[in-house]
């Protein structure tokens, strides 16, 4: 039995029980029988049920946005946000579920040739605790929509939203089974990927974990898209809108307490203009509403667990040793209603003096810590923003639109912001470069993710036979 937490009290909310390899089989065997139901459907009625799950999401939007917020710990005003996100990607997967189609070509002599796109399976989708409803619906709305069936393990600190999802998928008409939900850690994540009939696998989460999916799933030779860690560069150039590129480095920063794998947490910021964006940056940040998450104008709340707070504020700690100034935050934060006070909260921190050998700069600390590092020209930045093993995402703010596209292609990151960052449209792709994983979510491109190609090549005339 594992506990569910309440992180922003930090109390427990519900218990479980871990999947074994007995419950896995099983949820492996519902999976293929909803599958050979589910993929013989036309694509148009298979967009007819994600419509249906995407209307009541939009229907259930508060209750499970709360269920987030309690279970995780972001803002109800993020959470809502997050589930915007949900419905939106299961209406555009729907959308592209009934147009799915392959391609005729043409032979000598009249004979010919098509595509056919064909679903995997059985899918696997790994969730990270961060982003527990979003990667859920990010994961099945394109699986489902190609005809595979999929089984779900939540992150053991956030099992509860993916259950509100199994609900949705079967009210809305998905036969039982074709989103299953399985719970616990790494040993269920390993039978799941150690399965025979298990055709890909989806994983969100950390470097490390990653490269342990990689390895079962060569042994399996199984399909898989890795959605891992990030440290990326944001690059503030001194001809920039101030305004919004202060805004810029705080969205890039503190959205869901820090917590967002694909945070722009090097800041770099062009001389010239430093001193002013620094000072601009620390007021906002220091203005930046904790507490609650649950009430209205809480924009962070507590981090995931006590391990996690300990590790952030370690980072924090030893960036001081190796030089860096804390200009703000930083620091446990114990809130005023005593309700709270067995909450993980930490004031968000700004360090600066940073240098690119720093660890804080050089690791990814998945909390609310922004490192700002200063430089002087576009070819330093580039060297210095591409200096890393990461490649997850990257921000520029400039006015100059040349340069703005000139950076955008040197950045070696799968998503390049200009003169914004974290917004994610489910019409774009999203992924990795280099450590930060392979394969994409959302956008048109995830189909080729959640389905194979067959050729069928068709004979008009006899066969010419080499014997
Ligand atoms: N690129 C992206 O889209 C995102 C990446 N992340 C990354 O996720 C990390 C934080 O999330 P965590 O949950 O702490 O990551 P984690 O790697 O510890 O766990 C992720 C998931 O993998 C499972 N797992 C752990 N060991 C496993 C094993 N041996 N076999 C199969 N499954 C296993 C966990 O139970 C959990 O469900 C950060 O590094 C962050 O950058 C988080 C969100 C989005």
């Amino acid at each position: 039995m594992k506990s569910a937490l309440c992180f922003s009290l930090g109390r427990v909310i519900a218990t479980f029980a871990c999947s074994g390899e007995k419950e896995v089989n099983l949820a492996v065997e519902n999976a293929k029988a909803a599958f050979k139901l589910w993929s013989k459907k036309s694509g148009l009625e298979r967009c007819q049920v994600l419509l249906e799950a995407a209307r009541i999401i939009k229907e259930r939007k508060d209750e499970i946005a709360t269920m987030e917020t309690i279970n995780n710990g972001k803002s109800i005003f993020e959470a809502r946000l997050d589930v915007d996100t949900c419905w939106q990607c299961l209406e555009y997967y729907a959308g592209l579920a009934a147009s799915m189609a392959g391609e005729h070509i043409q032979l000598p002599g009249g004979s010919f040739g098509y595509t056919r796109r064909e679903p995997l399976g059985v899918c696997v989708g790994i969730g990270a605790w961060n982003y527990p409803f979003q990667i859920a619906c990010w994961k099945s709305a394109p699986a489902l929509a190609c005809g595979n069936a999929m089984i779900f393990k939540p992150s053991p600190f956030t099992p509860v939203s993916a259950l509100l999802l199994a609900e949705i998928y079967t009210k809305a008409g998905a036969p039982p089974g074709l989103f299953n939900v399985v719970q616990g850690g790494a040993a269920t994540g390993q039978f799941l990927c150690h399965h025979r009939e298990v055709a890909k696998i989806s994983f969100t989460g950390s470097v490390p974990t990653g490269v342990k999916i990689m390895e079962m799933s060569a042994k399996g030779v199984k399909p898989i898209t890795l959605e891992l860690g990030g440290k990326s560069p944001l690059i503030i150039f001194s001809d920039c809108n101030m305004e919004n590129a202060v805004k810029g480095a705080l969205m890039a920063n503190f959205l869901t307490q820090g917590q967002v794998c694909c945070n722009g947490t090097r800041v770099f910021v062009q001389k010239e203009i430093a001193d002013k964006f620094i000072n601009e940056v620390v007021k906002q940040t220091q203005k930046i509403k904790l507490g609650d998450p649950l009430l209205e104008d809480t924009r962070m709340g507590p981090l995931i667990n006590a391990p996690h707070l300990e590790r952030v504020l370690g980072f924090v700690k030893l960036a001081k040793e190796q030089g860096a100034t804390v200009l703000c935050g930083g620091e446990v934060y114990v809130p005023e209603d005593p309700k709270l006070k067995h909450g993980y909260y930490m004031t968000p921190c700004i360090l600066t003096n940073c240098r690119d050998d720093m660890t804080c700069v050089k690791e990814e600390i998945f909390g609310p810590v922004m490192s700002i590092l200063t430089f002087g020209t576009e070819a330093e930045v580039l060297e210095r923003a591409n200096d890393t093993t990461f490649g997850l995402a990257a921000g520029v703010f400039t006015r100059d639109i040349q340069r703005a596209h000139r950076v955008a292609a040197e950045l070696q990151a799968g998503t390049c912001y200009i003169n914004n960052y974290n917004v994610s449209p489910v019409e774009l792709p999203f992924g990795g470069y280099k450590k930060s994983g392979f394969g994409r979510e959302n956008g048109r491109v995830t189909i080729e993710y959640y389905s194979q190609l067959k050729t069928v090549c068709v004979e008009m005339g006899d066969v010419e036979s080499a014997f």
